[in-house]
């Protein structure tokens, strides 16, 4: 498999290429050149056979070529080893024919953890055999980041710098990033919000000679191995819930836009996704884009689901990418009007395209709280504020009952004990493999939103 660039400009990578490089260097994003297919009965076929053996099947057609079938289920394995429940992405059901897919059963209690640690093992494989060392530099809005660190930390051929805004991620995000001790990893705090933190990351691989210079590596969802890895999940949910034979719903707490992109690489594949739910808190550029067709950003303002805290949704230049009949030149004008004009209007087509997969929904905070609340009341379930922005948006558009509509549960109640105990009156605890980071001691490093300040901080702090 082959992957290009979604401006068209840069080199044409292979599998491994791709997942080291990250952003490519026109400043794009690579897509596979090609969506494989997998026949219905060979979706049918998934069924019952387990997590594991699921994600080879989904993701070997993209990696095929560059690392063995052999070496790839191994990674899978390894990966998953250690997630706290045997389904590793459990359903819950919720209403008659609602669900929430849980995905904060791995180390760090977000989804991050699916891509990261597999991402995790790929890169020690790759690296192991060129004989190369990188410096991921990764922009967090406080989940990417722990999910990062336990990916990486101890890793020899590894440093990691994680950038986060500084004061806009709860108190147990921040400790779960500043808390590890190895010297490998580095915890950075911003003086500015996501969309200033993801700025920076990608100024520093747009400066080729820097990134060069540090052997820069991407581990946002700019990088395709972790979108893909999270394509996995909406497999496993389908089929358990009667794929290919019937048709599922998804509704997706949206920031970046790389979790529901993988959603729609999963229906590209041939799983029969009926709709696509975009779920958005106050920060709400994407369902305006869908109500309005304008794409026009905002400042970002802090809300109780604070890994939503975005404007600038990086994934959402690949989904333009299709909905422009992948012309790069077209990306690049839209893109250059987002930096320059603030925003830009979806040309008709692509507008009715979007429309024809996804719908939209957003939630206010008192929504956010009153749906954490009835949640807990109905079902018995304590849920994250970022689970709860998705069970609002998806109760907003809810079509037809007979299809079943899958919540993707995206974080952990616990990483937001405050919100939610304030919300429903439980005040949820972090299980106790974790509980040691509220005492321990913080390692953080506090920087001004400005480029050259932090180029210098990476120079003097790398390992190379
Ligand atoms: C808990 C949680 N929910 C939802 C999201 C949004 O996901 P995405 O950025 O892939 O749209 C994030 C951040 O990415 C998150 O950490
Ligand atoms: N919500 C994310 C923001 C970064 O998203 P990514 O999927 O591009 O890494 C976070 O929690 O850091």
């Amino acid at each position: 498999m082959r992957y290009v660039s979604t401006r068209g400009q840069a080199p044409v990578l292979g599998f491994d290429d791709a997942m080291l490089a990250g952003l490519a260097r026109d400043g794009g994003l690579y897509v596979p050149e090609t969506v494989p297919q997998i026949p219905a009965h060979e979706i049918a076929d998934l069924a019952g056979i387990g997590y594991e053996r699921t994600a080879f099947a989904v993701m070997q057609p993209f990696v095929g070529g560059t690392i063995s079938d052999a070496e790839l289920y191994g990674a899978i394995e390894r990966a998953y080893a250690g997630f706290a429940h045997a389904a590793r992405a459990p359903l819950v059901q919720i209403g008659e024919n609602d669900w929430i897919l849980e995905l904060h059963h791995g180390p760090t209690l977000a989804f991050k953890d699916f891509a990261m640690q597999l991402i995790g093992q790929l890169f020690e494989l790759v690296l192991g055999r060129r004989g190369q060392r990188v410096t991921i530099v990764g922009a967090t809005s406080g989940d990417t980041g722990s999910a990062a660190i336990e990916a990486f930390r101890g890793l020899d051929a590894v440093d990691v710098f994680i950038l986060y805004p500084h004061g806009r991620v709860s108190e147990i995000q921040r400790r779960q990033m500043t808390t590890p001790t190895e010297a490998n990893v580095h915890a950075i705090a911003v003086e500015g919000d996501f969309d200033d933190c993801q700025a920076l990351v990608k100024a520093m691989f747009n400066d080729h000679a820097f990134r060069d210079e540090m052997s820069l590596a991407a581990v946002n969802s700019i990088n395709w191995a972790r979108v893909l890895a999270q394509v996995v999940y909406y497999f496993t949910a389908a089929v358990s819930l009667g794929a290919p034979h019937r048709p599922v719903s998804f509704s997706v707490p949206t920031g970046n836009f790389g979790d529901i992109f993988a959603g729609h690489v999963a229906k590209r594949m041939g799983l029969p996704i009926d709709r696509l739910v975009i779920a958005t808190n106050r920060n709400d550029i994407l369902h305006r884009t869908v109500t309005t067709g304008m794409h026009v950003k905002e400042g970002v303002q802090p809300t109780i689901s604070p890994s939503m805290d975005i404007q600038i949704s990086s994934n959402f230049e690949r989904l333009l990418f299709e909905l422009l009949d992948r012309d790069g030149q077209a990306v690049i004008n839209l893109m250059e009007s987002l930096r320059q004009q603030g925003g830009f209007a979806l040309p008709e087509t692509a507008l009715a395209r979007l429309r024809q997969e996804f719908d939209s929904g957003m939630a206010t905070e008192d929504e956010t709280r009153a749906t954490i609340a009835a949640m807990r009341e109905v079902t018995g379930q304590v849920i994250d504020p970022h689970t709860a922005v998705g069970v609002k948006a998806a109760a907003d558009v809810r079509g037809n009952a007979g299809t079943p509509m899958v919540v993707l549960g995206t974080a952990h109640a616990a990483k937001f004990p405050d919100a939610v105990g304030q919300a429903c009156g439980v005040r949820p605890v972090l299980p106790a493999r974790l509980a040691h980071i509220e005492l321990a001691r913080e390692r953080t490093t506090v920087v001004p939103n400005d480029l050259a300040a932090l180029q210098a901080l990476l120079r003097q702090e790398a390992r190379r």
